[in-house]
């Protein structure tokens, strides 16, 4: 809450420069239904955008988030890329583009961790203008959680009819397979059961996808699942958890879109990603489970194929911001 009782806002990051991220931002935030909210990011950018998908808004630069719009056509902005003074050409990797996204992730997180916004929405990064840029985190997932105090997060992405939570994230498939340990099992089914729980399943049916083909085929594929995986399924049904597994990951989300289970860990990234996306980019939302804040975020990344060009579909982040306001409301 905020001074006049107002739900504090969201704040928006508007992601990398050079993607469809400052578009589907403006488009979500103008949209009528949409939450109140605050862009973060290069003015020159938000403008560019504003352009492109908003030209009956004007941006109000703002220098807190608590700030009041002006009248319904302002957009507030919380400026956090001053150095940017043209903003960069789309769909191209760059430096600046990078340093642009984390300043205005950056700054949102400050504001989250303040209390001065209700919860993040996180426009899409691309990795490796990151990277360019210097900033030692592969993804906003493991950025937040060192900023937020190094917290144990993990990544979930849900539609209406399956959701997921990745024991690793941002690595290669080979070290995946390495630290796909008990302790990383051990997280993410954790976090997958408050996640669920945080959703008003009070008792969720957590299912464990396996690592290897037909989850090691009883040791003939592979030994994780015996040697690692089941271990840390007991132990988490030791805990109280609703825990089964471990489930071959090629039959597991087929189960769990009957309605078998409530959410499926998936041992690396594809193996959890493929499945939600493959239902359709505009139904997903990536939650970050763990944080003291909310944040969200759409599905997809930053279409560089498509950027500038004002045909990218908000949908997907206008879901995020739906959720995160949910979410919110219900921590307040
Ligand atoms: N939350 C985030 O910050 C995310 C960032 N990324 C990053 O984005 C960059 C590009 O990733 P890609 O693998 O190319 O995936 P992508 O999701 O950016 O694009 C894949 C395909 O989907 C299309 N697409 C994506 N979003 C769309 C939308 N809203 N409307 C219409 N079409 C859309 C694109 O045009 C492209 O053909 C990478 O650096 C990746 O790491 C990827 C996922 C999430
Ligand atoms: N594939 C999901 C993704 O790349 C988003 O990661 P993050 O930036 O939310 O950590």
């Amino acid at each position: 809450m905020i001074a006049d009782n107002r739900p504090a806002p969201l704040a928006v990051t508007l992601g990398d420069p050079a993607g469809i991220g400052p578009e589907i931002a403006l488009r979500a935030v103008i949209a009528p239904d949409a939450p109140d909210c605050v862009l973060y990011g290069p003015h020159v950018v938000a403008e560019r955008a504003r352009a492109l998908v908003a030209p009956d808004h004007v941006l109000q630069i703002v220098s807190h988030p608590e700030e009041p719009a002006l009248s319904g056509r302002h957009l507030r902005l919380v400026e956090t890329g001053a150095a940017m003074v043209t903003p960069v050409p789309y769909g191209a990797v760059s430096q600046d583009a990078g340093q642009a996204a984390f300043g205005a992730i950056r700054a949102a997180i400050d504001a989250a961790m303040a209390g001065q916004v209700g919860g993040i929405v996180t426009a899409p990064i691309h990795k490796e203008a990151l990277s360019a840029a210097g900033v030692p985190f592969p993804g906003h997932t493991e950025m937040l959680a060192h900023y937020a105090g190094g917290v144990e997060v993990a990544m979930m992405l849900a539609n209406d009819v399956i959701r997921t939570v990745l024991v690793t994230i941002h690595v290669s498939l080979r070290d995946a397979i390495g630290m796909a340990n008990h302790d990383a099992n051990m997280r993410a089914i954790r976090l997958a059961h408050q996640g669920c729980q945080a959703f008003g399943i009070a008792a969720p049916r957590i299912a464990v996808a396996g690592l290897n083909p037909h989850a090691g085929e009883g040791g003939l594929f592979g030994r994780e699942e015996i040697e690692i995986i089941a271990p840390a399924i007991a132990a988490a049904r030791a805990e109280g958890m609703d825990v089964s597994g471990p489930w071959p990951g090629d039959t597991v989300f087929m189960q769990a879109r009957k309605g078998q289970f409530d959410v499926v860990v998936a041992q690396y990234h594809d193996q959890g990603l493929i499945p939600v996306k493959y239902l359709g980019l505009e139904q997903g939302v990536n939650i970050t489970l763990g944080l003291p804040f909310v944040r969200t975020s759409p599905d997809h990344g930053t279409a560089f194929d498509i950027a500038g060009q004002g045909v990218a579909d908000p949908a997907s982040m206008m879901l995020a911001l739906r959720h995160a306001a949910t979410m919110a409301a219900e921590r307040r």
